[in-house]
C-alpha cells in the first residue's frame, strides 16, 4: 500500500514538492456527480493510515519553534525565487486589482463585499438550486471511506484542541456535523498559515504556494490528497462554502512573501480580510444563522469578516516588536507618519507618547470593529455563538493588556491571564444563550 507520507506541515504533501501521485486505494465516488460533473470518476484518496500521520506531534513542536521560524524570505533568496517572487506578485496584482476597463480602482473595502455578496449569495439559494441529484446523497460513500473521513475528523478535532483549546471546547456545543466541518476548515487553515509561517517558512516560494492552490481547488472538485484534505473535500460538499476566501487566504500568503510595508490602511485592510477575514466568511455558513434572525445575510457575513479584521489588528498590535525583529511593519505608513513616527521608530521601540497616541487611535480602530462583529454573534445560530463570543472576547483583551503595558508592545508581548481566560468562557456562554433583544443586527439597520 503506497503511504502517502501524512498531513506533516513540513513534509509529505506540504512540501508541495509533488503532485498526487497514484493511489492504491482509491474509492468509487459520487463526488464529481455530485458536483455536476462526470458520473462515477474515482476519487483519488490517498491511503493512510494513523501511524503514518505524527502531525499532531510535529505540529506540536513546530508551535514551540515556530517564533524563531517566522516569515520571511530568507536572505540568501537566489534569483530564481526573485524571479518567482515577482511572478507571485504579478498574479496577486491581477487576482487583487481588477478594474482594468478605466473605472477608478475599487478600494479595498468594495472589493472584499464583492466577496461578501457572493458568499451571501449562496447561502440564500434555495438548497434544492445548490444540491445535486437526490439519489448521490453523500451517505451513499461506502462504509470503508466514512471510517476513513470519520478519522480525518477526529484528527482535526486533535489538532484545534491542541492549539485552540477554548475555541475547541466551544465547537463541542455544536452538532456534530457542525462541528466536524469547522475543525476540517480550522486545520486548512492552520496549514497554510504555517507555509509562511512554520518551521519551513524560509523555503516557501510562490510555486509552493501555487501548487497548495492546486491542491484546494482539487479538494473543492472532490479529488483530495490527503485524508485531512479529504474532510475539507467533504465539508465543502455538505456546506454552502465558497472557495474564494480560501484562495484569498493563499493570496495573503503570497503578499507575505513579498510585502514587509503597507502604505496605507487600505492595503492594511486587504492584507486582514486575506489572512484573517477569510476566516469569517468560511466559517458562517457552517455555524449557520439563527432561522429567527431577520438580518440579512451580507450583514452577518460583514460581521463575521469584522471580527476576522479585528482579531488581525490585534495580533498585529500586540506583535509589534517581534514582526520588527523580522523586518516587517503591519502598520499604515501614512497614518505613522501622522503622528510623526517612522520606520526607525519602530525598530528603536522605544515607548515614547507619539507612540502612544498612535497606538490609542490603533486601539480604537481596533474595537470599532471588534463592536461591528458583535451584532452578527447575536444572529448565528444559537449552537455556534459560545465559541465565537468566547473567541471575540479573549481576543479583544488583548487590547487592554496592551494599554495596561502602557502601550509597549516592543519588550512585552499582551496576553490574557488565566484567571481572565477562566471568567471570559462563562460569560461568553451567558451571552450566547440569552436571546437576541433589540440589539439584532435588523434593529440597527
Ligand atoms: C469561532 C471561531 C474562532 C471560528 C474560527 C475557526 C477557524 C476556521 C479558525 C482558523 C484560524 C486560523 C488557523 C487562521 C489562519 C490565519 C491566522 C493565523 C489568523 C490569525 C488568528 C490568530 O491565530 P494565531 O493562532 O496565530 O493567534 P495567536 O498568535 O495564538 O494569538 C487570527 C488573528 C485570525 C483568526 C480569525 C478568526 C478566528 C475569525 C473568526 C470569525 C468568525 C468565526 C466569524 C464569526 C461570525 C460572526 C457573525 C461574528
Amino acid at each position: 500500500m503506497q503511504s502517502v507520507s501524512s498531513g506533516s506541515l513540513s513534509s509529505g504533501p506540504l512540501s508541495l514538492a509533488t503532485e498526487p501521485e497514484t493511489c492504491s486505494s482509491s474509492f468509487f465516488c459520487n463526488y464529481d456527480r455530485l458536483l455536476g460533473r462526470r458520473q462515477h470518476k474515482v476519487l483519488s484518496f490517498p491511503s493512510w493510515s494513523i501511524e503514518d500521520l505524527p502531525f499532531r506531534v510535529r505540529m506540536k513542536s513546530f508551535h514551540r519553534r515556530r517564533k524563531f521560524f517566522k516569515v520571511g524570505v530568507a536572505p540568501e533568496v537566489s534569483e530564481k525565487k526573485i524571479a518567482g517572487k515577482n511572478n507571485a506578485k504579478a498574479q496577486l496584482m491581477s487576482n487583487v486589482a481588477t478594474d482594468h476597463d478605466g473605472r477608478p480602482p475599487l478600494s479595498s473595502e468594495q472589493r472584499v463585499y464583492n466577496v461578501i455578496l457572493k458568499q451571501a449569495a449562496l447561502v440564500d439559494k434555495p438548497p434544492k438550486s445548490r444540491s445535486l441529484p437526490s439519489d448521490l446523497a453523500l451517505d451513499s460513500i461506502p462504509v470503508t471511506t466514512k471510517n476513513l473521513l470519520n478519522e480525518a475528523y477526529d484528527r482535526c478535532g486533535e489538532v484545534c484542541a491542541e492549539y485552540a483549546k477554548t475555541f475547541y471546547l466551544g465547537t463541542l456545543l455544536m452538532t456534530p456535523e457542525r462541528r466536524k466541518a469547522i475543525w476540517a476548515i480550522y486545520v486548512w487553515c492552520r496549514r497554510t498559515d504555517e507555509l509562511v509561517d512554520g518551521p519551513n517558512a524560509s523555503q516557501i516560494t510562490p510555486t509552493a504556494l501555487n501548487r497548495w492552490e492546486q491542491r484546494l481547488e482539487r479538494a473543492f472538485e472532490g479529488q483530495p490528497y490527503d485524508m485531512l484534505d479529504a474532510a475539507l473535500a467533504e465539508t465543502v460538499l455538505k456546506f454552502p462554502v465558497d472557495i474564494q476566501p480560501f484562495r484569498d487566504m493563499i493570496n495573503g500568503m503570497r503578499m507575505d512573501l513579498f510585502k514587509s510595508r503597507y502604505f496605507n490602511f487600505d492595503e492594511l485592510y486587504l492584507y486582514c480580510y486575506y489572512v484573517a477575514g477569510t476566516v469569517g466568511l468560511m466559517s458562517v455558513p457552517i455555524m449557520g444563522i439563527d432561522p429567527g434572525s431577520k438580518a440579512s445575510t451580507e450583514s452577518v457575513y460583514n460581521a463575521a469578516l469584522a471580527l476576522g479584521i479585528a482579531n488581525q489588528l490585534t495580533n498585529i498590535l500586540r506583535d509589534v516588536g517581534e514582526d520588527a525583529s523580522r523586518g516587517r511593519i503591519y502598520l499604515p505608513q501614512d497614518e505613522l507618519e501622522q503622528f510623526g513616527l517612522s520606520d526607525d521608530d519602530i525598530f528603536a521601540g522605544v515607548v515614547t507618547d507619539k507612540w502612544r497616541a498612535f497606538m490609542k487611535d490603533q486601539i480604537k480602530r481596533a474595537r470599532i470593529f471588534f463592536k461591528q462583529a458583535e451584532m452578527g454573534v447575536l444572529e448565528l445560530d444559537k449552537d455556534s455563538r459560545w465559541p465565537v463570543w468566547a473567541s471575540l472576547l479573549l481576543y479583544e483583551q488583548i487590547l487592554d493588556s496592551i494599554e495596561a503595558n502602557d502601550y509597549d508592545n516592543f519588550t512585552k508581548r499582551a496576553y490574557v491571564g488565566k484567571w481572565k481566560k477562566l471568567i471570559t468562557v462563562p460569560v461568553a456562554y451567558v451571552r450566547a444563550v440569552v436571546p437576541p433583544s433589540v440589539t439584532r443586527l435588523a434593529a440597527t439597520g
